[in-house]
């Protein structure tokens, strides 16, 4: 099977200002999430794969073929653009046929109409609806239905489930992956959410002004930043100087071990939220005093003030969180990764 999306060297801005510094990035299929911070370049890379942006250097080949002056229509390529964007004058019907083109019958689109919402989980009875009487999960559902229709090897998402509540977010973007899956289509998805991102991707891409600074499994991502910024940017952590010295690893936190060996000298430890065990009664580990407590319901993070210049964020059950004000232990729990130098 040919690759679904292949990115070398890519440079694009907007205006004369350069945006994006080179990217690589290689879909073979499957879902692959861009993850990263607001402005950094997510929408234009997506713009540049989709044709409405033209390159100032690198490549873009889909399914194999460059798409170098090649017109949107043209790329083979569904698009999903933020909130949607649907015909208001045109039913869900209408909306999912439009890319379909005028050789195919009417029975055919409705047959395929029929299918996509199917596909999508919708009942059959939206198709004669119009968007202004869908709810946004609905709208966001169809949106991806009609990306699919012309059945395209690639589809494009940005940040489709931003506008939806916390709970229809997760249960859209499982629905829309398994529609993804199931029509054999690979999928870029632009997202500023890390847990969107890490659960629903195969692969996820993280980016910071214009670059890619790991491209990996969510698990790899995630256990094995190769940068602070990605240990900074997905889950919550800390992060620490240390000192290795003969071999061993000092921090603000006591003794701890490293998910791989550093020379000895100043390293930046990597502390997340649930590799700090946190006990009441103070009596071993490094003591600190809660200071803020952010409940989530199944857990919380609290935040904890070691010394003057060191807080460490642990993540608790959310039947045990200490008050503010409280004095507790803290005790860091397997391997940290760390990297040599002070590069916080
Ligand atoms: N049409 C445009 N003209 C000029 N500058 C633009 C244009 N579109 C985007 N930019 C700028 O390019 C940079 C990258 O924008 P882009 O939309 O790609 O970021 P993003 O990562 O998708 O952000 P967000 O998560 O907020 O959508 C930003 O600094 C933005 O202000």
């Amino acid at each position: 099977m040919t690759t679904a999306l292949q990115v070398s060297g890519l440079r694009a801005g907007h205006g004369g200002r350069q945006v994006l510094d080179g990217l690589d990035l290689t879909v073979e299929g499957g879902v692959t999430a861009v993850l990263g911070a607001s402005g950094c370049g997510k929408t234009t890379l997506l713009r540049c794969v989709a044709g409405f942006i033209t390159p100032s250097a690198g490549e873009i080949r889909i399914g194999g073929r460059s798409v170098a002056g090649l017109a949107p229509r043209r790329r083979g390529v569904g698009y999903v653009p933020q909130e949607g964007a649907l015909f208001p004058h045109l039913d869900v019907g209408g909306n999912i046929a439009f890319g379909l083109g005028s050789s195919v019958s009417r029975a055919e689109r409705q047959a395929r109409v029929a299918e996509l919402l199917r596909l999508l989980e919708l009942p059959a009875e939206l198709a004669e609806r119009h968007p202004h009487e869908l709810s946004g999960g609905q709208q966001q559902r169809v949106a991806v239905a009609r990306a699919l229709a012309p059945r395209p090897r690639l589809v494009l998402l940005d940040e489709p489930f931003s506008s939806l509540d916390a709970g229809l977010r997760e249960e859209s973007g499982r629905a829309v992956v398994r529609a993804l899956r199931t029509a054999g289509a690979a999928a870029l998805l632009v997202t500023h959410d890390q847990g969107e991102a890490l659960s629903l991707a195969d692969q996820v891409a993280v980016m910071a002004s214009g670059r890619f600074l790991q491209v990996g499994s969510s698990a790899e991502v995630y256990l094995t930043p190769e940068h602070p910024a990605v240990a900074a940017f997905l889950g919550s952590a800390t992060l620490l100087s240390g000192e290795v010295v003969d071999g061993r690893v000092e921090s603000p936190l006591g003794e701890v071990a490293l998910l791989t060996a550093q020379p000895a000298g100043p390293v930046t430890l990597v502390v997340r939220a649930e590799q700090v065990q946190v006990s009441a009664d103070a009596t071993s580990g490094t003591k600190g005093v809660v200071e803020e407590v952010s409940f989530f319901g199944h857990d919380a993070t609290i935040r904890v003030r070691v010394s003057d210049d060191v807080r460490v964020t642990a993540r608790v059950p959310g039947t045990g969180i200490p008050d503010i004000g409280a004095t507790v232990a803290l005790e860091v729990v397997g391997p940290l990764v760390g990297y040599a130098g002070d590069g916080r």
